[in-house]
């Protein structure tokens, strides 16, 4: 990437919201008042008069004496603090920090906080202290905080257009910041451009000043031309989160500069249309269907990633998406285990009708009694389906005492005394119990009817945690009715509601000693938290070094860190003779290959080259018009 000569170029960077992510004063105020019982309160008068001064509707020269009046601060809260501030250095510039480096020179930052915090935190990126151009406290002589030097500049109303105007700058000047301080620069006419930073926070007034508004500093250098850790911002790369996912994996996409929406609902088609434009990578769970009409639709053309926040994928065409070059990714396993317990705890509460006993109960009805009521211990547990929940909870039930029957459609090592049957009829003849936890292909609709519910003992209890079309519903509810099944627990239905406040309609409303749960097998803390870093982690792989480790749909890759390299990623159909193709694109630039690397499907090829050489729009050309071309990208 080449560099534009940055020698006339002078960048003023603000320090508060804009260097680091917070406002330093209010943090000094927030330590040094740790203990006393106004502390929220003065905290908050002093946020609300920072506030005020940023957004340029109150004089800056009387919100910095009062907030410092507010204070109650001395060296040691200083100090606490700098440890405080070094840990809170805006992402973008910590990413950046070889560019701030490389041109510390020519970086000033201009500051209407204190040199005193101020200094120690911008030379952890290697910015020299007399480039720091900030207020200064005064002490007394136990070192208690008793004002500030009055005749500095920038302690008063315009101080920083004062000070831009002593130092008369040579060539052109960028300024950066969040604050309408910055962009008084701006108007002055001391500075070229304004750039509003809005990485912290955006404020209306400041952004509608601005000649660019930079939502991290990647921003500023892709926009200038300069050399900068992002190829292509991640600010502008838009990352769609649905049905409430997990917080962590909002804070990971922001913590990379990424643009994040998250939704609290699911969507259906028409919505997904609308919301996917221009978006590059998908969160969602269970309740979108990721269709083909979504997918062909040309609001979807940069979809380059799919993240199931889940384990179920069938809510997603993932031959579609592969035929599109879009990797989907899911979490196998983070939430195995909630449903383990949760399908154990439910045959306990089945055999003892607990929950018709409990309604009872808050009736005031005390109906002490043992009859129907069993032990789970020496029953017969029938698990269809024998993947990472079938094996967990076979481990599981046998330690409660129970005999484990599995039937899969895969020849399945059999955990502990677990036997296997060889068809479903033979473990729906002898279980007690009954649990489903097959995977929800569409070969799976109804694999449990009329039929099925014949072969079953009587008086079974059946599980249904696994995929609502799996069973057939009338069929269920004529099973429990005609006393066929004891006793049932269903977590997922054919229609669920998209979101928590439309209605559940289902026919297994109502009935006798039946458990309906609103598909939350998966549904714990613990769960979803793994979720939201597990997911995340692979699609930012994806993203940061072409990896498909674990994908679902797509050619499986692990590649190495891509150091002092450039990576070109190229998706294709999988007919002979493209990687040929590719090399002599390459040779015939003379660029050295320094790693390259292939991994196909029955469809689909992937072909990474790693190389050494600046990278010209000429071969990116050649390599996107191979035929069968699905997808092309460069990382640096
Ligand atoms: N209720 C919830 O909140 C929740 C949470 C997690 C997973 N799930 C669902 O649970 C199910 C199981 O999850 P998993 O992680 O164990 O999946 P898995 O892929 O590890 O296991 C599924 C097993 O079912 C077998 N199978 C598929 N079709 C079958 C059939 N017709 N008859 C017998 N065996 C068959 C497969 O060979 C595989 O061994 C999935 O449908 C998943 O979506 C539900
Ligand atoms: O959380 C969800 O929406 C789905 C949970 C579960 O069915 C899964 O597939 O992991």
């Amino acid at each position: 990437m080449s560099n534009k000569q940055l020698e006339p170029l002078h960048i003023v960077i603000d320090f508060d919201s804009t260097f680091t992510k917070v406002e330093g004063l209010d943090e000094l105020a927030n330590i040094a008042l740790q203990g006393n019982p106004k502390q929220k309160e003065i905290v908050s008068k002093i946020r609300e008069i920072t506030e005020k001064g940023m957004s340029g509707s109150y004089s800056f020269a009387d919100s910095l004496r009062d907030r410092v009046a507010l204070l109650s601060a001395n060296r040691g809260h200083v100090d606490q603090l700098i440890a405080f501030l070094k840990g809170k250095i805006s992402d973008s510039f910590n990413r950046n920090k070889e560019f701030i480096q490389e041109h510390a020179e020519q970086i000033l930052i201009v500051s209407s906080g204190f040199k005193d915090f101020i200094v120690p935190v911008v030379q952890e990126l290697g910015i020299p202290a007399e480039n720091v151009f900030a207020n200064t406290f005064n002490y007394d002589a136990e070192g208690n905080i008793t004002g500030y030097d009055h005749d500095n500049l920038l302690s008063k109303d315009r101080g920083k257009v004062s000070l831009l105007q002593s130092l008369q700058l040579e060539g052109e000047v960028y300024v950066i910041g969040d604050g309408y301080t910055d962009y008084e620069l701006r108007e002055a006419g001391l500075a070229n451009k304004f750039f509003a930073f809005t990485e912290n926070v955006s404020r209306k007034v400041v952004v509608e000043k601005a000649d660019h508004v930079v939502p991290s500093l990647d921003e500023f250098l892709y926009i200038n031309g300069l050399s900068r850790a992002q190829s292509y911002p991640k600010s502008r790369i838009k990352v769609l989160l649905l049905e409430n996912v997990h917080p962590h994996a909002v804070q990971a996409f922001k913590k990379e500069g990424f643009q994040v929406e998250l939704l609290k609902g699911a969507l259906d088609e028409a919505e997904l249309i609308e919301k996917i434009k221009d978006v590059s990578i998908l969160g969602l769970r269970s309740k979108t269907n990721l269709t083909k009409k979504v997918l062909e639709h040309p609001n979807a053309a940069r979809l380059m990633c799919v993240g199931a926040f889940c384990i179920g994928t069938n809510q997603i065409d993932l031959a579609e998406c592969e035929n599109r070059g879009i990797a989907v990714f899911n979490a196998p396993y983070s939430n195995t285990r909630s449903v383990v317990e949760l399908s154990i705890g439910l045959m306990v509460m089945l055999t003892r009708n607990i929950f018709e006993k409990s309604t009872r109960m808050h009736a005031g009805v005390w109906d002490k009694s043992a009859t129907n009521s069993y032990e789970i211990r020496g029953k017969k547990l029938g698990l269809v389906g024998y993947g990472n929940i079938g094996t967990q909870i076979s481990v599981i039930a046998e330690a409660l005492g129970m005999e484990v029957y599995f039937y899969d459609t895969v020849d399945k090592l059999a955990l502990g005394n677990a036997k296997k049957c060889s068809s479903l009829k033979e473990l729906l003849n002898l279980a007690d119990f009954v649990s489903l936890h097959v995977d929800g292909r569409k070969v799976n609709t109804n694999i449990i009817g009329k039929q099925e519910f014949s072969w079953m003992k009587d008086n079974v209890i059946f599980l249904n945690l696994s995929r609502g079309h799996v069973v057939e519903i009338p069929a269920l509810v004529e099973a429990i009715k005609s006393g066929k099944v004891w006793g049932a627990a269903v977590d997922v239905f054919p229609y669920e509601p998209k979101t928590n406040d439309e209605e559940f309609i289902n026919e297994l409303r109502g009935l006798p000693n039946v458990i309906l749960t609103p598909h939350i097998g998966g549904s714990t803390e613990e769960a979803q938290a793994n979720i939201g870093e597990f997911v995340p982690a692979k699609l930012l792989q994806f993203m940061n070094n072409g990896s498909t480790y674990g994908s679902v749909n797509f050619p499986e890759l692990q590649l190495p860190p891509l150091e002092n390299a450039h990576r070109l990623l190229h998706i294709h159909q999988n007919v002979p003779g493209i990687l040929a193709q590719i090399n002599n694109v390459f040779a015939k630039y003379h660029v050295n290959i320094i790693g390259q690397y292939l991994k196909t499907t029955e469809k689909t090829g992937y072909v990474i080259t790693d190389v050494a050489k600046e990278y010209s729009e000429e071969i990116v050309n050649e390599l996107k018009l191979i035929d069968n071309t699905i997808k092309f990208r460069m990382l640096y």
